[in-house]
């Protein structure tokens, strides 16, 4: 399969880099490919270095823009435009889309891939890697959005919350 992954593109303390290297070694020795960002910063290079380790592939997605961080060794990179174009290519790579521990960057990414999937624009199985009760606040934010009406489909349906790393590869295979 391969599973887009977005993450935070900031090196992040360990008690959120140990469950993501947990999660980036099963997807590698699972025999998948690892679609993501295409650079070396932060998390996003811990999962690559992970997955690659693990036996698994890496196919980037960069931009221009971003160029300066792209990371050395994966197995194809693609380089688009613009965001707008990489978030395209992203989503059309995947199988299957996981989104780990991240900033503005990944809150935007997965915006865009639960609102096109509520569009019926694709049904790919969109996973949150929640740990350390990071995505807290969201999940409060959709669930609300779902009891008072703001959803067309069932919350479950839309995206799916997992608190390790097997639960998340799971739930993404599934
Ligand atoms: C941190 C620095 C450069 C960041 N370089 C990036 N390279 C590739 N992709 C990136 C980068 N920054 C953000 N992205 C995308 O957004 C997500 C991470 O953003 P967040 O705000 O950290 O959550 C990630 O999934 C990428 O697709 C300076 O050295």
């Amino acid at each position: 399969m391969n599973i887009t992954v977005f993450c935070s593109a900031f090196a992040l303390d360990e008690r959120y880099t140990k469950p993501v290297r947990e999660f980036a070694r099963l997807l590698g020795e699972h025999g998948h490919t690892l679609v993501w960002g295409g650079s070396n910063a932060g998390l996003m290079g811990v999962v690559a270095d992970e997955v690659k380790a693990a036996g698994g592939r890496l196919v980037g997605v960069n931009v221009g823009l971003l160029s300066h961080k792209t990371y050395q060794g994966a197995d194809e990179m693609v380089m688009t435009a613009d965001l707008a174009e990489r978030k395209a290519v992203l989503l059309a790579r995947a199988d299957a889309i996981v989104v780990l521990v991240g900033g503005l960057g990944t809150l935007d990414e997965v915006t865009e891939v639960v609102e096109l999937k509520k569009h019926g624009l694709h049904d790919k199985p969109v996973v949150l890697l929640d740990t350390e009760g990071f995505y807290e606040g969201l999940r409060i934010q959709l669930a609300r959005m779902e009891a008072e009406g703001f959803l067309p489909r069932p919350l479950n349906e839309l995206v799916g919350f997992a608190s390790d790393g097997a639960t998340a590869l799971a739930l993404a295979e599934a």
